[in-house]
C-alpha cells in the first residue's frame, strides 16, 4: 500500500485550519490535522517543503517507521511545528489503516472501554452573575462538567472571555490584540466565582478552572487552595510548566486537581510532572503530541502513576483532531475528561464527522477511520485569515503570559 500523494488542504470557515491528505496507489486516503493557532503557515511550509516529498513512495501502513523516520531523521527534534506535522501524517496513516481494515479507529487500538466519552464545555461571562447564568445553560442542555471563566473588574480582555456562549476564540486579529492581566485582581474574583456557582448549583457537577499560564507557582499554590472548599474537578495551567519541578510547590500546598499539557509536544515534557506526580491529568492531544502514536506513550507512562487524560479541545483543534481523539478516549484505559468546544456550523460542514453529543457526554461513531472527512470544494471557498493570538501586558507595560 505505496502512499501516492501527500497534500495540505488550508481553509478558514470562520477560523484558519490546515489539513493534509495522503492518499495511497489503492485510492484509500487519510486525513490528519496540522493546525497551529496563529501560525499555522510554518506547519504548512514544513509539510510541503519538507515532508511531503519523503512520503511519497513508502508503505502507508508502516505508520511506525514513519514516525520515526520524521521524528529522528529530521535530527532537529520537538517543538510545535515539527510535532503538529508529525501528528498530521501519523492521524492520516492511521485513518488509512483503519479504513483498510474497516474498522473504526478505536478498535486498531484495542477496542472499548467505555461507551460514551464525558467531555466539559467552556462557560463564560463579562461578570460573575454572567458566568453563572452561562453555567446554568450547560446545566440544561446536560454537561456533567463546565469550564467556567469570567471578566475580572479592572483587566482588559481577562483570558476565557469571549463573544460566544459555546465556545471562545481567542484568534480575533491579523496582528496579535493585546489585553491585560494582574494576579492580585484575579486571586479577589476567581474563588468569589466558585463560592457562587456553588451556592447557585450546589456540589452535583464538576467545575473546572483555567489559570492560562498566568500565576506564578506561589500564586497558584493559593489559588488551589482558595479554591479547595469548591471541590474543583481540576485546575488547569496554572503556572507555566517549562520549569516541571514548579508544580512542585503547588503540589505541597494545595489538593486542588492539577492539569496541564495542551502546549506540550512530546513526552519529555510532562516525564518529570507525571513520574513525581505533580498533576493529576495531562491534557496533551493527538494534534499538539505527536498524534495517536506518540500520544498513546505518554498515557501509558502516565496510567503508571493513575494520571489520566483530559485532551484539549478548543475551537482551534480541528473537527479531524476531535473525532481522533474521540476514538482514543474510547479506548484510553486512564481517560479522565475530554474538552469540547463546538465548532461553527460552516467548520462542521467544511470536515464532515460521525460523531455526536448527547447530555454531556460525546460518542464516537462507527465508521472506517477516524470518522471525520474533508469536502474539498467547500474547503476552497474558505481562503486563508491571517489572525494571530492575543498577547497580555500588565499594568505598566510589563509583558505577561497569555
Ligand atoms: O481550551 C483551552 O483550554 C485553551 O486554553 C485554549 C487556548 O487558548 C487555545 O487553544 C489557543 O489557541
Ligand atoms: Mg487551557
Amino acid at each position: 500500500m505505496r502512499i501516492k500523494d501527500a497534500r495540505v488542504i488550508v481553509t478558514s470557515p470562520g477560523r484558519n485550519f490546515v489539513t493534509l491528505k495522503i492518499v495511497t496507489e489503492e485510492g484509500v486516503y487519510g486525513i490528519g490535522d496540522a493546525t497551529l493557532n496563529g501560525r499555522e503557515k510554518s506547519v504548512v511550509a514544513y509539510l510541503e517543503d519538507h515532508v511531503c516529498p519523503l512520503l511519497i513512495g513508502r508503505d502507508a501502513r508502516q505508520i511506525e517507521d514513519i514516525w520515526q523516520l520524521l521524528y529522528r531523521g529530521a535530527y532537529w527534534r520537538r517543538g510545535p511545528v515539527t510535532m503538529r506535522a508529525i501528528a498530521a501524517v501519523d492521524v492520516a496513516l492511521w485513518d488509512i489503516k483503519a479504513k483498510s481494515a474497516d474498522m473504526p479507529l478505536y478498535q486498531l487500538l484495542g477496542g472499548r472501554s467505555r461507551e460514551k466519552v464525558m467531555v466539559y464545555g467552556h462557560a463564560n461571562g463579562g461578570d460573575i452573575a454572567e458566568t453563572v447564568d452561562a453555567v446554568g445553560q450547560y446545566i440544561d442542555m446536560g454537561y456533567k462538567a463546565i469550564r467556567a471563566q469570567t471578566g475580572i473588574p479592572g483587566v482588559k480582555d481577562a483570558y476565557g472571555v469571549g463573544r460566544g456562549k459555546l465556545f471562545y476564540e481567542p484568534a480575533d486579529a491579523t496582528l496579535a490584540s493585546v489585553t491585560g492581566w494582574d494576579t492580585r485582581k484575579a486571586l479577589n474574583t476567581v474563588p468569589k466565582l466558585f463560592e457562587m456557582l456553588r451556592a447557585t448549583y450546589g456540589f452535583d457537577h464538576h467545575l473546572l478552572h483555567d489559570g492560562h499560564h498566568r500565576y506564578t507557582p506561589q500564586e497558584a499554590a493559593n489559588l488551589g487552595k482558595m479554591l479547595e472548599p469548591y471541590q474543583l474537578f481540576w485546575l488547569e495551567d496554572v503556572t507555566p510548566a517549562e520549569n516541571q519541578e514548579a508544580f512542585k510547590l503547588i503540589r505541597q500546598h494545595t489538593v486542588t486537581p492539577l492539569a496541564v499539557g495542551e502546549i506540550f509536544n512530546t513526552i519529555w515534557d510532562c516525564k518529570d510532572l507525571i513520574q513525581n506526580q505533580l498533576i493529576d491529568y495531562i491534557r496533551a492531544t493527538i494534534v499538539g503530541a505527536g498524534g495517536v502514536t506518540h500520544l498513546r506513550r505518554i498515557a501509558d507512562l502516565a496510567s503508571l502513576y493513575q494520571i489520566r487524560t483530559g485532551c484539549h479541545g478548543a475551537t482551534d483543534l480541528s473537527p479531524v483532531t476531535m473525532g481522533t481523539a474521540l476514538h482514543f478516549d474510547t479506548w484510553v484505559p486512564n481517560f479522565g475528561i475530554q474538552e469540547y468546544m463546538r465548532h461553527s456550523p460552516e467548520t462542521d460542514d467544511v470536515f464532515p464527522h460521525d460523531y455526536s453529543f448527547d447530555k454531556g457526554f460525546l460518542i464516537c461513531g462507527e465508521t472506517p477511520g477516524h470518522g471525520v472527512d474533508i469536502n474539498e470544494e467547500l474547503a476552497a471557498k474558505y481562503p486563508y485569515d491571517q489572525r494571530q493570538l492575543p498577547i497580555a501586558r500588565l499594568e505598566d507595560g510589563t509583558m505577561w503570559n497569555w
